[in-house]
C-alpha cells in the first residue's frame, strides 16, 4: 500500500507530523528521498509534489493520497474518492480583480482574460456562471498577472488575504473552498488497509483538543459528581482496590474538551473529587 504525500511546501510537515501522531512512523526517511518506509510493512510513503498528487493515486502509482482539495478539484479524476477532511491547509479559491480597476463583477468578464494555476476549476466556474472569458494558465505569481496586462482578474488560492492586499486585488466572488484531504482510488477505498489508515488518521483529529480526566470520588458523591462531567458518553467509573485511605471511593475517568477542563476540575472538586489528574490524549477511536 502506498500513501502518496507532499513532498515539499507548506503541506508536507503536517501531513508527516499527523501520520507520525497516528503511530505511521517514517523508519527510513532520508531527506530528499522518494519513497519510505514506516513502522508498518505493508504501508510505503512516495513523496510527490502536491498538484502531481491526485494523478498518482489515479494512475496507481499510489493507492492513497495526502493534499489538498484544491488539487483533487482540479486534477477531478473519476477514479477516486475522499475518505477524510484532515483539517489542515485550509484556504479559499477566489475570483480576484484589481481594486482600482473596473471590473467588479463575473459578468464583466465574458471575453476577457482570467489567470490561474487551476483551468479546470476555472473552467467549471465560468460555465456555471455562464460567463466566457479565455483563461490564461500560469504555474506561480498569479496576482502579478493584472499589473502587466496578462489578465484582467485572477483565481487564486487566498488564506490570510495578505498577498491580495499587497497586490491590491479585491474579492468577487469564493470559487471553492478547501482543506487538506486524505482520498483513495476507489478500487482499494475498501480495503482492510486503508480502513487502518483511516482509522488511525482519524482517531489523531478526534484527539485534538481532548483531555483526559481522572479522579478519585466517594461512592455517595458519584451522582452529583457525575451530573457536572460533560463530554462524550458520559464517565467510566471504576473501583478502586481497598487501603491507602481509599476505602468508600471510586475512580472517575472521562473524556473532556480541553476548553471545559478548567470548569470541569472546579466543579468535581467543589463535589468531592480528589486526586485529580489531567492528561493528553494522542489517539480516541471511537
Ligand atoms: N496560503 C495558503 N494557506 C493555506 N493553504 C494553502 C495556501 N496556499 C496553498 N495552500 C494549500 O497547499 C496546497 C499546496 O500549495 P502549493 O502547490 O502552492 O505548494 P507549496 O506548499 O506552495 O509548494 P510549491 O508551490 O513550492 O510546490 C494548495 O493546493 C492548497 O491546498
Ligand atoms: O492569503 P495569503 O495568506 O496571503 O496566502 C495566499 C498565498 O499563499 C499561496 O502562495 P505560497 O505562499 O504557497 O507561495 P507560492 O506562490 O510560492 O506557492 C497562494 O498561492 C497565495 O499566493
Ligand atoms: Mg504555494
Amino acid at each position: 500500500m502506498r500513501i502518496a504525500v507532499p513532498n515539499k511546501g507548506r503541506l508536507h510537515e503536517p501531513a508527516l507530523d499527523l501520520l507520525e501522531r497516528a503511530g505511521l512512523h517514517v523508519v527510513d526517511g532520508a531527506d530528499r528521498k522518494l519513497y519510505a518506509d514506516t513502522i508498518d510493512p505493508d504501508v510505503t510513503l512516495l513523496f510527490a509534489r502536491a498538484a502531481d498528487i491526485p494523478k498518482y493515486v489515479s494512475d496507481g502509482a499510489a493507492d492513497v493520497g495526502i493534499t489538498g482539495h484544491d488539487q483533487i478539484a482540479e486534477s477531478d479524476p473519476d477514479n477516486v474518492a475522499e475518505l477524510l477532511d484532515l483539517g489542515f491547509g485550509q484556504c479559499r479559491l477566489v475570483l480576484a480583480s484589481p481594486e482600482d480597476g473596473d471590473i467588479e463583477r463575473v459578468e464583466q468578464l465574458d471575453g476577457k482574460k482570467v489567470a490561474t494555476e487551476f483551468p479546470t476549476i476555472a473552467r467549471n466556474y465560468f460555465d456555471e456562471q455562464g460567463v466566457e472569458p479565455h483563461i490564461v494558465e500560469v504555474t506561480g505569481a498569479t496576482e502579478l498577472t493584472p499589473h502587466v496586462e496578462m489578465a484582467d482578474a485572477i483565481i487564486d488560492i487566498t488564506s490570510t488575504g495578505t498577498t491580495l492586499k499587497v497586490n491590491r486585488l479585491g474579492i468577487i466572488d469564493e470559487v471553492l473552498s478547501s482543506s487538506v484531504r486524505l482520498f483513495a482510488r476507489e478500487d482499494v477505498a475498501d480495503d482492510d488497509k486503508v480502513g487502518q489508515i483511516e482509522t488511525a488518521l482519524e482517531s489523531v483529529l478526534s484527539a485534538d483538543g481532548k483531555r483526559y480526566l481522572m479522579m478519585n470520588v466517594p461512592e455517595d458523591r458519584l451522582d452529583a459528581v457525575r451530573s457536572v462531567i460533560p463530554g462524550m458518553g458520559g464517565p467510566t467509573v471504576m473501583d478502586i482496590a481497598s487501603g491507602n485511605g481509599k476505602d468508600g471511593k471510586v475512580a472517575v475517568h472521562a473524556v473532556v474538551d480541553e476548553r471545559d477542563v478548567f470548569e470541569t476540575i472546579n466543579e468535581v472538586k467543589s463535589e468531592g473529587a480528589s486526586d485529580i489528574l489531567v492528561t493528553e490524549i494522542e489517539r480516541l477511536v471511537e
